[in-house]
C-alpha cells in the first residue's frame, strides 16, 4: 500500500452525494458522509430526484424502507445520473425477502448501477433476480445469512453481465468488476449491531466514485477505509452506542498511515 490512499481525493473533492435512502439509515448516512468529507443531500421526492441527480457528483439509491413514492424517485434519479455519466450506486437491502423487493431491483437493474453494494445474501438475490442463479437465497430480513464469500461466483457473473462493480460485505468483503476480484478482511464484528452501518458504507462508496473515475478502486478503497475506521472505532468503545459515536469521530480523522498500518486487502482470481 502506497503513501497516499483514494481518501485524500475525495476528501479534497468533497463530493456532493445524494442519497435516497430508508428512514433508519438517513442520519448515520449523512453523518458518516460528513465525517468523511463528503457532502450528503438527502433528496428522494419524485418531484425533484431526476432534477437533483443532474446537480449531484453521485447518488446512491438503497431500497431499504421501500415504497411506491421511495421507488418513482429512486427509478428517475438512477435513470437521470446514468443519462448523465454520474456515478449510482444500489443497496439493495432485503432482496429476496419480498417479490416487491426483487420487482423493484429488477427494475432498478434496467438503470445499469455503477456499482451494487450488498450483503451475502443480498448479493445471491440479486444475481437470481438478474436470471444468473438458481439460488432460492434470501436475507433474514436486512441482515445476511450468507458470508461474502459465498456470492463470489454470483457477484463476478453479475458484475460481467452488467458491465458494473460489484461489492459483498461481510466479515471478509469482497469487491470485483468481473476480472478482478479483490477481499478487504478489516472490520469489527458491533458493525453488525448497529443499524445501518451497511447503509452509510453504502453512501460512502458513492463518494469515492464521485472523486475516482476506477469505479472498482474506488468501491475497494471505499470499505477498506470504512472498515478500518470501524476496527479502530471498535477498539476505543464500549458496545454499539458509544462504537456509533465514536465511528463518526474516526471516520473524520482517519489517516493513510492508519489504512497503511492495517490493511489486508487482498487480490485473487475471479475464478477458483
Ligand atoms: N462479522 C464482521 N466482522 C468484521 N466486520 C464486519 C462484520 N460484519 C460486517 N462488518 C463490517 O461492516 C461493513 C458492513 O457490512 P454488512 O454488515 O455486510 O452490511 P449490511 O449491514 O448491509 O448487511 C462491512 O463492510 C465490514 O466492514
Ligand atoms: C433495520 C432496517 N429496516 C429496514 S432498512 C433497515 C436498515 C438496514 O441497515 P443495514 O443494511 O445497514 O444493516
Ligand atoms: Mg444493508
Amino acid at each position: 500500500m502506497s503513501e497516499t490512499h483514494l481518501l485524500d481525493d475525495m476528501r479534497r473533492a468533497r463530493p456532493l452525494v445524494q442519497v435516497i435512502t430508508n428512514y433508519v439509515s438517513m442520519d448515520l448516512a449523512a453523518n458518516a458522509l460528513l465525517a468523511l468529507g463528503a457532502a450528503p443531500a438527502m433528496i428522494h421526492a419524485p418531484e425533484e430526484a431526476a432534477q437533483f441527480a443532474m446537480i449531484a457528483d453521485a447518488l446512491v439509491v438503497n431500497i431499504g424502507t421501500i415504497s411506491e413514492t421511495f421507488f418513482k424517485g429512486m427509478r428517475a434519479a438512477a435513470a437521470a445520473a446514468r443519462t448523465a455519466g454520474k456515478p449510482w450506486v444500489l443497496d439493495p437491502v432485503g432482496a429476496g425477502a419480498t417479490r416487491y423487493r426483487d420487482e423493484v431491483v429488477a427494475a432498478l437493474l434496467e438503470a445499469r448501477p455503477s456499482i451494487i453494494r450488498g450483503n451475502g445474501s443480498e448479493i445471491l438475490a440479486v444475481a437470481r433476480v438478474a436470471g444468473l442463479s438458481a439460488e432460492a437465497a434470501a436475507p433474514k430480513g436486512v441482515d445476511s445469512l450468507h458470508e461474502a464469500g459465498a456470492a463470489k461466483y454470483a457477484a463476478v457473473a453479475l458484475a460481467r453481465r452488467l458491465d458494473c462493480v460489484v461489492a459483498v460485505t461481510g466479515a471478509v468483503d469482497l469487491v470485483t468488476d468481473g476480472a478482478r476480484v479483490t477481499r478487504i478482511a478489516n472490520g469489527a464484528e458491533v458493525m453488525t449491531r448497529v443499524t445501518a452501518c451497511g447503509c452509510a458504507l453504502s453512501a460512502a462508496v458513492g463518494a469515492f466514485a464521485a472523486a475516482t473515475p476506477d469505479r472498482f478502486a474506488a468501491a475497494v478503497a471505499a470499505l477498506e477505509a470504512y472498515a478500518i475506521a470501524g476496527e479502530i472505532a471498535a477498539e476505543t468503545s464500549a458496545g454499539p452506542g458509544s462504537f456509533r459515536v465514536a465511528f463518526l469521530d474516526i471516520l473524520s480523522r482517519l489517516e493513510n498511515s492508519d489504512i497503511a498500518a492495517r490493511s489486508k486487502t487482498f487480490a485473487e482470481a475471479a475464478f477458483g
